[in-house]
């Protein structure tokens, strides 16, 4: 019999270093807006408003805490040595743009965090989760492993949970985690089809690939992992990312297509071989049908699916038809704002479009679908999860007071440097583990 299940949405809180450093080669809007003066308070509390609306409407919503940065633990490991103050000044005067990476908020886009297979799909009907290495970039290849403690003190109880250490952190298996992966399936009780997106075959130097900007996920990391959760290759696709699409700033499948329950929205050029795609989904998808909405570059080019992120929205279900949850930016672009009028008025599976303010994050490339990581789960599943983190009134309440009486309003890259801006982190994520009644996940807290 299968189980009834929802799927809960966890948000990354931005973290108090929120900051713009252009660290992500191959991400267009990280580069464009290189040096420009981040308002680390605005992007928190514009998260938070995305998190307490779609709570309101009824969708269950948790929240993932910012980890520690500036990381001193990375800068040691470096060779910087000293007391705190002493490795900031150190690497501050030698190399800033590593006082950057070891300061960056990376951690908000939590479609990064891991991958998660629930248990209806997996052979020991466990939920499964494996945090991303995030080695295509320095900046997040140091996640991980706070990204591991967050995870298991959320779903702690064995019976119902199963973790796994990232996968070796090399870009034979470099991993992106749920940005490059999808699930489709007609109820989320019931087994689904878990469709891996890759950008390179690491091991094939003949395989089609990207020219002018990095492929960060590898077939050879999805197959991993579809191996560590004990997924049947009868519920698994792999596909090929068109590398035309990566060198167009497409750094993630997941700003080129969004799948939700039995409908995959998706731009013409999101796949090398998109037949094959939808047709190898159709044999796997058991008691619906695959709806494919199919945005042509005739309708949306592909520069304007980048720059707006129509692809990186949330698609949600409602009691009637399905929600897209799109960024602001959707709006500024015409052909896009157009196609989103007719989408709507259409007689297809995406029934509204409602608009987020997440301007923050989006200069550094991360739109509402970047924010959060889905982890569908059955009743008992839920019931056994720590709760702490689940957003409700009071919560949100707590968090937004939180923000407001720790985080600042301007942050330039040159005041990474600022020993006050440790202590002002620490003090504020010290409190957050008590909020969230998380424990100690912080290697200051070790
Ligand atoms: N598509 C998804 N799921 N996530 C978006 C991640 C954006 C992130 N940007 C950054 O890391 C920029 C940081 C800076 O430049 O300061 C990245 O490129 O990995």
């Amino acid at each position: 019999m299968p189980k009834h299940a929802v799927e809960a949405n966890f948000d990354g809180l931005v973290g108090p270093t929120h900051n713009y450093a252009g660290l992500s080669w191959g991400n267009v809007a990280s580069k464009s807006n290189v040096n420009a003066v981040s308002n680390p308070k605005e992007a928190a509390l514009q998260g938070l408003a995305k998190m307490k609306r779609l709570a309101d409407r009824g969708y269950v919503q948790g929240v993932l805490p910012p980890h520690e940065r500036p990381h001193i633990p990375t800068l040691k490991a470096l060779g910087f040595t000293g007391s705190d103050k002493a490795v900031l000044a150190a690497v501050a005067r030698e190399n800033p743009s590593i006082l950057a990476a070891a300061s960056s908020a990376s951690a908000m886009w939590t479609a990064n965090a891991a991958t998660v297979s629930p248990s209806a799909d997996t052979s020991d009907h466990r939920v499964h989760f494996t945090p991303a290495n995030l080695s295509a970039k320095f900046h997040r290849s140091i996640e991980h492993v706070v990204t591991g403690r967050v995870l298991k003190s959320i779903f702690a109880d064995d019976a119902w949970f199963a973790h796994h250490p990232a996968l070796p952190s090399v870009s034979h298996f470099g991993d992106e985690g749920a940005a490059n992966h999808t699930r489709l399936c007609s109820r989320y009780g019931e087994p689904g089809v878990e469709l891996f997106v890759y950008g390179q075959v690491a091991f094939n130097e003949q395989a089609p690939a990207p020219a002018k900007y990095p492929a960060r996920q590898s077939l050879e990391a999805s197959q991993a992992i579809a191996r560590l959760h004990g997924l049947k290759d009868s519920h698994v696709v792999f596909a090929q990312q068109n590398p035309a699409a990566i060198d167009a700033g497409v750094f993630h499948n997941d700003v080129i297509a969004v799948g939700n329950a039995n409908t995959l929205f998706y731009h013409d050029m999101a796949f090398l071989e998109e037949e094959k795609v939808l047709a190898d989904i159709r044999s796997r998808l058991t008691g619906t049908e695959l709806q494919a909405v199919r945005v042509s570059s005739a309708e949306v080019p592909i520069e304007d699916a980048v720059q707006s992120y129509l692809f990186n929205s949330q698609l949600l279900n409602t009691a009637d038809g399905m929600l897209l949850a799109v960024p602001g930016e959707c709006r500024e672009v015409s052909s896009v704002s157009r196609y989103l009028d007719d989408l709507v008025k259409g007689d297809g599976p995406i029934t509204s479009v409602e608009v987020f303010d997440v301007k923050q994050s989006m200069r550094n490339g991360g739109g509402p679908a970047c924010l959060r990581l889905r982890v569908a789960l059955s009743d008992d599943e839920l019931k056994a999860m720590h709760h702490g983190v689940l957003l409700n009134d009071a919560l949100y309440e707590r968090l937004t007071t939180w923000v407001e009486a720790h985080y600042r309003e301007e942050l330039s890259t040159e005041d990474l440097a600022d020993p006050m801006l440790l202590d002002e982190v620490r003090k504020a994520l010290d409190e957050l583990t008590g909020i969230l009644g998380l424990g100690s996940i912080y290697d200051f807290q070790i």
